[in-house]
């Protein structure tokens, strides 16, 4: 059996995917990857060398000093730039806002797969759960487990929504359609490709989606 064994998950923004993966690794007993936090914590890099996200040529310039880490333990972990620990400030409105200009130019995604790789080649515990858009696609297409996790548009913002209080539901709401616009021109999370699983939790709640997701990973373990 590949080791560690990959849960590879992708879906849109407010679908669920850090949580519920988060989630079904501390249940599992597997590492936990999130793969959008590398595309802030660039975003978040770059804004503060003063580049403007707009320009690739100068985002493309701030890979070479991009010193990137990331825990992998889903009960807790740290994003670190360099010494700064980011954690908290890449989850910024503003952050979320510019992040799919970041994402979209391709010499940052190569970069950045490479980091992931290397990062699930290097996990110790025996299995590790990887959230993204572009997992089960290009990240980790030969993962044993991969799941597109879906829920409606209506109810991704209200749980947003419901998360953020203190800033504006409609504006949040705009915003998350907004990114998911932009990313989807890159990479494509809204149609399942071969082999890959959908889990649409509009009518499940937290538990009963981390349970479809686990009885999706232990079909696979049982073949
Ligand atoms: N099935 C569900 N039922 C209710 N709330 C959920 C469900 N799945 C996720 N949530 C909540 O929705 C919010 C967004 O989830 P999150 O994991 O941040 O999504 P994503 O990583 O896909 O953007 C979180 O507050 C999370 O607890
Ligand atoms: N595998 C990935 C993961 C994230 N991203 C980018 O990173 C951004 C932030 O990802 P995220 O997973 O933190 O976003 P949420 O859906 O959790 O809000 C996305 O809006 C994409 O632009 C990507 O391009 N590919």
């Amino acid at each position: 059996m590949q080791f560690p064994f990959v849960v590879a998950v992708d879906g849109p923004a407010g679908s669920g995917k850090s949580s519920v993966s988060k989630a079904v690794a501390r249940r599992l007993g597997y590492g936990f990857l999130d793969t959008g936090a590398a595309y802030r914590a660039l975003a978040w890099h770059a804004e503060a060398g003063g580049v403007e996200p707009e320009d690739a040529a100068s985002v493309i310039s701030c890979l070479a000093s991009f010193d990137y880490r990331i825990g992998t333990d889903p009960a807790g972990y740290r994003v670190h730039v360099g010494a700064t620990d980011v954690t908290d400030a890449i989850r910024d409105p503003q952050i979320s806002s510019v992040v799919s200009l970041v994402a979209r130019v391709p010499e940052v995604r190569t970069h950045l797969i490479e980091l992931f790789r290397s990062i699930i080649a290097a996990e110790q515990r025996p299995g590790i759960v990887v959230e993204g858009r572009d997992i089960t696609t290009v990240v980790a297409p030969d993962a044993p487990v991969r799941i597109l996790l879906t829920a409606s548009e209506e109810v991704r913002m209200s749980r947003r929504a419901a998360e953020l209080t203190g800033h504006d539901a409609g504006k949040t709401g705009e915003q998350l359609r907004a990114r998911d616009r932009a990313d989807s021109k890159v990479v494509d999370f809204t149609n399942a490709a071969e082999g890959v699983t959908v889990v649409d939790s509009t009518e499940l709640d937290f538990e009963q989606t981390v349970d479809a997701v686990i009885a999706v990973v232990e079909s696979v373990s049982a073949e």
